[in-house]
């Protein structure tokens, strides 16, 4: 059976390889690992969510679904380190490695747990919801990771998404815009769209 990034259990032979990276103008170290989304660099949608980040005006915790080993939950953390972070992913060793990245940088703002969608944090509500989407998982797992996200938004919080044209942004951009009643294109680059969508109702 073929191995992907979004697999629940990991049995491909493990090969850990730390390097530096720098975001929100932090320098981090991070651990990454064979059946990993992009482990040899953060990945440039990552790294442009994580810069076009802006905190909510609602206070409250944020969530970084599918954190993978963690560059945009960690990134977020690190610079709002007056808010709690938590992270969530289906894929065993991407938790392990967002927790021992978590302790390598020295960040405690955050949780990492295992959810499938957000179907694990059912009973918590977020300010601010920020997402590189596991494409790979179908267009129906991303549809129903933002129709979860809405519900699981303070009033007033927000959906932040990185997603690239050809990998469907203009359908996600219409699927929030159905849900939210409303969709905000922040940043395009190299085919790269950053969307957010405010919850008001
Ligand atoms: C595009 S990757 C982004 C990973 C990480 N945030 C990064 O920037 O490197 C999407 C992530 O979603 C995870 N994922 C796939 N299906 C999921 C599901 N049903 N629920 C939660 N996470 C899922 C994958 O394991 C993967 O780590």
């Amino acid at each position: 059976m073929s191995e992907h990034y979004y697999s629940k259990k990991t049995s491909t032979d493990s090969e850990e390889k730390t390097w530096a990276f720098q975001l929100r103008g932090h320098e981090f170290e991070f651990t990454t690992d064979h059946a990993v989304f992009s482990k040899r660099e953060v990945d440039f949608g990552s790294r442009l969510l994580v810069e076009a980040f802006l905190a909510p005006d609602v206070d409250g915790d944020f969530l970084d679904l599918g954190c993978g080993y963690g560059p945009v939950g960690l990134a977020i953390a690190k610079d709002f380190d007056n808010r709690h972070v938590m992270m969530v992913d289906v894929n065993d060793r991407a938790l392990n490695l967002a927790r021992k990245n978590a302790v390598e940088n020295g960040i405690t703002n955050i949780t990492v747990q295992e959810s499938d969608r957000l179907q694990g944090v059912k009973d918590r509500r977020f300010a601010s919801i920020i997402t590189n989407p596991p494409i790979r998982a179908g267009k129906k797992v991303v549809h129903m990771m933002f129709e979860e996200a809405k519900e699981a938004l303070l009033e007033q919080g927000e959906l932040w998404v990185v997603i690239q044209k050809k990998q469907g942004a203009p359908s996600a951009k219409q699927k929030l815009e159905e849900l939210f009643g409303n969709v905000d294109v922040v940043e395009k680059q190299k085919g790269y769209y950053i969307l957010k969508a405010i919850r008001f109702d």
